[in-house]
């Protein structure tokens, strides 16, 4: 359970939090006091200074009294549990607004065994603590990484120590404080860190020997602090209370990195007031690049009390909130002076070179002028937040259905109801492309002279799976904007669905086509009296008459596609329907689609799916239909394109999809022209690297199905036909020519943890009219186009690779024992070398009946 927001404060608009390391106690009266400020929340220490002097004392006489080699009493202080001295924290109501703060001066990444046992006992007397007075969230320091030139190695022992804390308090959320990227340069500790007191044999760099910093390993390990937390996470078993509280640094890192940290769960973003850059009237503002990543990450959501809200940011080292003055060391006398200080209890990292000129820069530049004093950084944040460019129609349409997991439609054995035919109906996009192409393909039909098969040359069309008629309807457009005459024909299974298009029928249509109710896999094809005009059909395909006569249907359109195009059945459904086209000029809409697949990291979906395997074990086995918003794209091209990694998709109930739009480009846009001149922008040299530029994904065809009609016996070339309409059960009819299989390879640049593939398909309609959801084809193809979601192939086991390796992916489509199913395996190469592997996904059990 998340911090709660105060009442008033929007599930969209920024929670800011002020963070003051001085701030030794929140009152409910100090609480007001920042929010009428426009501050939503305030961090809170658990422990006090005096707190930290004591468990001080306590090491150093513990290792006074230890001689170095007497191993035997080399045994650990036990702390002493908190006294009223030790703590200002109490239950009281206000305190669920509060993000308390675990104590950053302990080290649960300590190579000495003390050090780290201490830091473990204060870290669980804290959260114990906590839990107790009612805090919801707290904010863990970030692990140390580096002690000379080991790089990484306590990071298990502090997700050891994370995960034995989150057992004590399982409704307590925990954020891990990470910087972007790791920095080589960051390897100082304050003063009063307990690391400072560890003793020199276990110690990996001692004092007397360190290093110059050019003979360890100095280069920016970019995907450093990813990698572990990745270990923390998985350590703690991918709990859905661990969260990451980003540290936003002054110089953005490359975008794989801003986007990798995008996929994860960020809870809160840490804003130092070294992040800001002074404007030309010496206010603090953000980058272009920091204004379009915080937008980016600010429209992501976490759950909380109160339902789903965006992270919470917390600024720090700006000034103290005017009048509420209370530190450490007591009031200080309505002195807003913030360099009172207690050393290492300052959350943010020590800063790094760039950082130190942009502190430098700012203090050269003067303090911000603002007339709110105190408050300068604040009030643009909140300028920031009004400034937010608008929502796209495709981000309101999809608002909550981010990582909301669903199994697939299967339209062939189940009946939809009314609202889902209503979703679909609602994206026109998808309707008006079919609209194009019946009237392309009816066009083409009448300048090539096409002989047809209806009744005064009418060109016979059959919508087959019409549902409630939206495509009967842009059939019947189509015919009247070409001026081509049609006879039209609309077949449906579902007798709920049915009975709406008699009504429509009725009231719309003039009664002018002719409705059939049936699985079109046992129709037989539109039918007339052999004498007297024509039926209407209404008999269906067992027709008592024997006087009538089948004949073709000229076009056939049908609209049975997944998420990953096949995945609804549409082959075994079509297959039937083809040999009752007009064997020369008969058309499909569509007339092939195929599927495609990517690899990614969704750590979000991976953590439910878990969540959900202990209800159901065959969870981690089928695919979903996902809104996929918090993800990474693994494989990227080396050009670049223009969509982010923030590629935010649309709904359909249950095959929604993304639209590619670059919202990193859009959201640079907020400095308008009615931006107040305190707010301007830094000029564009100091605007940084710039994020938009984002790789394009490595989306790789699996495999496709064509349909037309039949070829004649003559032709040997042509693709496996599909067996001509049949009488038996469609369970018996054989299938294997819709098995499939694929084996595509993706080269990885960064190291990652492969949660699944994300499917998509594309759709050629008629000639050139396509649908498509794959990221890299859409916005040609469909723009905008809201019925699918993507699909999304979990793996059971997150599979890790290092930098530069390979992603083997094998996907199969089981066709067998009247089913359908996918079965799917990835495998990591690194130089050669099998570096791991997934169990193969898939389960016959749930797989679509025929
Ligand atoms: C995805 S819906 C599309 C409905 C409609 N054409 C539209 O675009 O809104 C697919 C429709 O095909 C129908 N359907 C699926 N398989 C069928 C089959 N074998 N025979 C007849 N109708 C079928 C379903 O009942 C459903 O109404």
């Amino acid at each position: 359970m998340a911090i709660e927001l105060p009442p008033d404060v929007e599930q969209s608009a920024f929670c800011i939090c002020h963070h003051n390391p001085e701030r030794a106690r929140v009152s409910s009266a100090t609480l007001r006091q920042a929010q009428d400020c426009n501050y939503d929340a305030l961090t809170v220490p658990i422990t006090t200074y005096a707190f930290h002097a004591r468990v001080q004392s306590l090491i150093s006489n513990h290792f006074y009294s230890c001689l170095p080699s007497d191993h035997t009493i080399d045994t650990t202080p036990t702390v002493p549990p908190l006294s009223s001295l030790d703590t200002h924290l109490e239950p009281a109501d206000h305190v669920r607004h509060l993000l308390g703060v675990i104590s950053p001066w302990i080290d649960l990444t300590s190579p000495d065994p003390s050090i780290y046992d201490i830091s473990c006992q204060i870290l669980d007397m804290e959260v114990d603590f906590a839990a107790f007075c009612g805090l919801r969230a707290l904010l863990l320091p970030a692990p140390r990484l580096r002690y000379g030139s080991d790089v990484g190695q306590g990071v298990t022992q502090y997700a050891r120590a994370v995960s034995e804390a989150m057992r004590a308090a399982p409704q307590i959320d925990f954020s891990v404080t990470m910087p972007m990227m790791d920095d080589p340069h960051r390897f100082e500790e304050s003063e009063t860190n307990l690391s400072r007191l560890a003793r020199p044999e276990y110690s990996s760099w001692p004092d007397s020997h360190r290093p110059s910093i050019d003979s360890i390993a100095v280069k920016h390990d970019f995907f450093g602090t990813w990698d572990a937390w990745n270990v923390i996470r998985s350590f703690c078993g991918y709990n859905p209370h661990l969260f990451v509280g980003l540290a936003i640094p002054h110089l953005l890192p490359p975008s794989g990195i801003c986007s990798r940290w995008h996929s994860e769960p960020l809870q809160v973003l840490l804003i130092d007031s070294t992040t800001f850059t002074p404007n030309s009237h010496n206010h603090p503002v953000l980058t272009a690049n920091h204004r379009a990543l915080i937008s980016q990450y600010m429209k992501l959501r976490n759950p909380s009390g109160t339902g789903l809200i965006p992270p919470i940011i917390i600024l720090t080292g700006v000034d103290p909130i005017p009048g509420n003055t209370y530190t450490m060391f007591g009031d200080t006398n309505g002195s807003t002076d913030p360099d009172v200080t207690i050393g290492s209890s300052s959350l943010s990292v020590n800063p790094t070179p760039s950082e130190a000129y942009a502190i430098e820069a700012g203090s050269r530049f003067g303090k911000p002028k603002s007339k709110d004093k105190g408050l300068a950084h604040l009030t643009y944040l909140r300028w920031f937040q009004q400034n937010q460019p608008p929502r796209t129609t495709f981000e309101r349409q999809t608002a909550g259905w981010q990582e909301y997991l669903q199994v697939p439609l299967n339209p062939l054995a189940d009946n939809l109801d009314s609202i889902t035919y209503e979703v679909f109906e609602q994206d026109p996009i998808k309707y008006d492309r079919y609209e194009e192409a019946i009237r392309k393909a009816l066009l083409a039909w009448q300048e090539e002279g096409k002989k047809s098969s209806g009744l005064h040359d009418r060109v016979v069309v059959a919508v087959v799976g019409a549902g409630r008629g939206p495509l009967v309807e842009r059939a019947r457009k189509a015919s009247a904007s070409t001026g081509v005459a049609i006879e039209l024909w609309a077949l449906e299974k579902n007798p709920n669905a049915w009975v709406l298009l008699q009504r429509h029928n009725a009231d719309r249509w003039h009664g002018q086509v002719n409705l059939v109710r049936s699985d079109m896999r046992s129709w037989k094809g539109p039918v007339r009296l052999m004498e007297n005009g024509t039926s209407n059909g209404h008999d269906g395909p067992n027709h008592p008459h024997n006087n009538v006569i089948n004949y073709p249907i000229d076009i056939a359109v049908s609209e049975l596609l997944g998420s990953f195009g096949d995945n609804e059945l549409s082959p075994e459904c079509l297959d039937p329907i083809m040999p009752l086209l007009n064997p020369t000029h008969g058309i499909s809409i569509p007339q092939s689609y195929s599927a495609h697949l990517t690899p990614i990291a969704a750590p979000k979906l991976h953590a439910k799916i878990l969540a959900d395997t202990k209800y159901d074990a065959s969870a981690p086995n089928i695919p979903y239909v996902v809104h996929l918003h918090s993800f990474d794209y693994l494989s990227t091209t080396s050009h670049l394109s223009a969509y982010g990694p923030d590629h935010t998709p649309v709904s359909r109930t249950s095959r929604q999809q993304p639209n590619g739009s670059n919202h990193r480009a859009t959201a640079t846009t907020t400095t308008s022209s009615t931006t107040p001149s305190i707010f301007a922008a830094v000029s564009p040299e100091e605007e940084g690297i710039h994020i938009s530029k984002t790789p394009a994904p490595l989306v790789q065809e699996a495999w496709s199905f064509h349909h037309h009609p039949p070829p004649s016996s003559s032709s040997s070339t042509s693709p496996p036909s599909a067996p001509p309409a049949s009488s038996s059960s469609p369970s018996t009819i054989p299938n294997t020519h819709n098995a499939r299989h694929a084996r595509l390879t993706f080269p990885l640049r960064h190291r990652a943890a492969c949660h699944g593939l994300a499917g998509y398909f594309e759709a050629q309609l008629y000639g050139d009219v396509h649908l498509s959801t794959n990221p890299l084809t859409m916005p040609h193809h469909s723009p905008d186009m809201m019925s699918w979601f993507p699909i999304f192939f979990p793996l059971q086991r997150p599979l890790y690779t290092p930098d530069q390796s390979t992603l083997v992916v094998e996907m199969w489509r089981v066709c067998k024992a009247g089913k359908v199913w996918y079965e799917w395996v990835v495998e990591g190469w690194c130089k050669g070398v099998r570096v791991g592997s997934s169990e193969v996904g898939g389960c016959r059990e749930k797989g679509m009946l025929l």
